[in-house]
């Protein structure tokens, strides 16, 4: 691969894990520059890298030295910087969400339309997981049958104080709701989210939550949304087909059987559990990044999630089922994609 010189924007926590494997899992990839409203957090970042700081996203899009970007601030954020980063023709890698409405996400679908090729990817890693490339590898070759229905759980350890209501659905449920599209190659058509009792743990949060996604291909998903449950980071998926099913592992590579016991371990967080899974990702949006064009989970990918979220915050806020309709996808090179 030929040098890809990126540029990093925002260097909170992801950001950093981001910088730190793309400078370590690619072989000539380097971050050249940085930016993130806390100067004297970029500039510590920066001079850890030998990297150059910007005073903000837009001005690091702009340099000449930065052939691609990452964007790793805050949702809210992202669809100035994606949208820059289009019109000056780099490719983005940007974390979920692509953005925070729909409407927003649509923008940036048109304005990569206009543009006449891919350019942007989304940051769901679920698609690189070992663990669920298997088990869309044996859902795709047919051993268990057609599929009828998914269980999914998806538990946090707990959150951090800012996490708002919605963020349950739209930070957190977000990555179930691109899997499940990934998985089955089929849209959601509606949504509904129940809500049991409250867990003690959850504070202001509606915690836990189960959602009730319907496929257009028929097939529905309950996904578990806990936030708060202490015991570690445990992510669960299970499909039921016609002639059998088949589920995520443990995560633990070990179990330790003593004193009449069998114990594993539980990861703590998303970077224990999904670490590898961004690496490949990385590694590959790098590689593709370098070829000019991106091939993960594009902008349609971002917008059709951010339907469904912004289906799901109702239906959550309401109580009733909700049906999704996504907008008509414009094609590459169509000027009369919506601005
Ligand atoms: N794929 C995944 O599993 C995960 C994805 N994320 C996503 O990554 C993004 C960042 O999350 P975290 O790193 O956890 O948050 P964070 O709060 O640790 O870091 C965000 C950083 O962005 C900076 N920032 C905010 N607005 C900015 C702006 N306009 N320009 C430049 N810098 C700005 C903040 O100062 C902060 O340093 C979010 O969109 C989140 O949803 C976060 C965790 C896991
Ligand atoms: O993306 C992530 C966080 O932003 C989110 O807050 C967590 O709930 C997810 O498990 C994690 O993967």
């Amino acid at each position: 691969m030929t040098g890809l010189r990126v540029g990093v924007i925002g260097t909170g926590m992801i950001g950093r894990e981001h910088i730190r494997r793309l400078s370590t899992v690619q072989a000539g990839v380097s971050v050249v520059a940085v930016t993130d409203v806390d100067a004297a957090l970029a500039a510590r970042v920066a001079a850890g890298l030998g990297a150059v700081t910007h005073p903000d996203g837009l001005d690091l899009i702009a340099s000449p030295r930065v052939d691609a970007v990452v964007v790793c601030s805050w949702g809210g954020t992202h669809e100035e910087y994606v949208l820059a980063a289009i019109a000056a023709g780099k490719p983005v890698f940007c974390e979920k969400p692509l953005a925070t409405s729909p409407q927003a996400a649509l923008r940036i679908v048109a304005a990569e339309a206009r543009h006449g090729g891919r350019l942007v990817q989304v940051g769901y890693m679920r698609r690189y997981d070992a663990a669920y490339r298997a088990l869309k590898k044996v859902l795709d070759s047919g051993v268990i049958g057609a599929p009828l229905m998914m269980h999914c759980a998806h538990r946090n350890a707990g959150v951090p104080g800012f996490y708002e209501p919605e963020y349950t659905i739209t930070e957190t449920a977000v990555h179930e709701i691109d899997m499940v599209r990934w998985m089955f190659g089929s849209e959601i058509v509606a949504v509904r989210v129940l809500r049991p009792r409250v867990s003690r743990h959850a504070g202001e949060l509606p915690d836990p939550l189960l959602l009730v996604l319907e496929l257009a291909n028929d097939v529905l998903v309950d996904v578990e949304i806990s936030v708060n449950v202490r015991y570690g980071y445990d992510i669960r998926g299970e499909i039921l087909g016609e002639d059998g099913t088949v589920a995520l592992g443990e995560p633990g590579l070990v179990a330790v059987r003593r004193d009449g016991r069998v114990a594993s371990p539980v990861p703590g967080d998303w970077r224990d559990r999904f670490g590898a899974a961004y690496d490949v990702e990385l590694r590959e949006w790098a590689v593709s990044a370098a070829g000019g064009v991106p091939d993960g989970p594009g902008a349609w990918d971002g917008y059709a999630a951010a339907a469904v979220s912004d289906a799901a915050v109702r239906a959550l806020r309401t109580g009733e089922r909700v049906t999704v309709t996504l907008a008509e996808r414009p094609r590459p090179g169509d000027e009369r994609a919506r601005a």
